[in-house]
């Protein structure tokens, strides 16, 4: 894949070690519709942080190409988008608050749901190496997990009318898919996620994140 080779030369400028600055990062997580983009851009609005994403802009074009390819093939782009973005990451927390939508917890949590056939029970038991964070991998500071009920995150779908990828149409059409994504989430580890529930009005969610972000990030002018 000649999109490969364009993903591959862009990882191999990226720094191996990256040393983030200062000032905190936060992540903020959950299935499709929950609210991340809406949360992530008022938040970074009300901290003065910088808004970034996983997979990052600089990849983005090739996304389509890679969805389509096989689910193996799939999660490696994911995957390295992740290293991509957190050399961003680290630049840009030398200089203000960083605001991540979506990061290491998506791919996995989607990787491990598409990977185990059958019920939730199948996943792999609570603090199994697959819920780790890659050791190689720039640790945010908070990870905030939003989550709505079945019903309103359908509602919230159907009222943005977007284009979805297979795997979110699964997770519409699949309720134990939808469940293991959600269970994968609330088991991975260091760090783990800090549940917010996103069903109230934009303004209490943000208000609920904000201060969750105040409590959490002690190190935030
Ligand atoms: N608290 C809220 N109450 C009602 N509607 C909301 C709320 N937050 C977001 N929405 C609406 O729900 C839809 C989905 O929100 P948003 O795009 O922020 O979700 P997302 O998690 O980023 O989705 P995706 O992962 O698919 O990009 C949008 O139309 C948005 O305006
Ligand atoms: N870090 C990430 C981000 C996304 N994915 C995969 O993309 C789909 C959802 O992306 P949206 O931009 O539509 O929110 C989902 O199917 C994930 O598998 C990922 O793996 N890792």
């Amino acid at each position: 894949m000649p999109e490969a080779r364009a993903v591959l030369e862009l990882v191999d400028q990226c720094p191996r070690q990256v040393l983030r600055g200062a000032f905190p990062v936060i992540v903020i997580e959950g299935l499709d519709a929950t609210g991340k983009t809406t949360v992530t851009q008022a938040v970074a609005g009300a901290l003065q942080a910088a808004l970034l994403k996983s997979p990052p802009a600089c990849i983005s074009q090739w996304r389509q190409a890679f969805d389509d390819e096989p689910a193996i093939i799939r999660r490696a782009f994911y995957s390295l988008g992740n290293y991509i973005v957190a050399s961003e990451i680290a630049q840009a927390s030398a200089r203000s608050p960083v605001v991540v939508d979506r990061y290491w917890h998506s791919t996995a949590a989607y990787a491990i749901a598409t990977e185990v056939s059958g019920a939730v029970q199948h996943l792999p038991p609570a603090h199994h190496p697959v819920y780790q964070w890659p050791k190689d991998l720039l640790k945010p500071d908070l990870v905030v997990l939003l989550t709505v009920s079945p019903e309103e995150r359908l509602r919230r779908i159907r009222g943005r009318g977007l284009e979805r990828t297979s795997e979110e149409e699964e997770l519409e059409a699949n309720s134990v898919f939808r469940q293991k994504v959600e269970v994968s989430y609330a088991w991975m580890e260091s760090p783990g996620c800090h549940v917010v529930d996103a069903s109230p009005s934009r303004e209490r969610v943000l208000q609920a994140v904000l201060s969750l972000i105040r409590d959490r990030c002690p190190q935030l002018p």
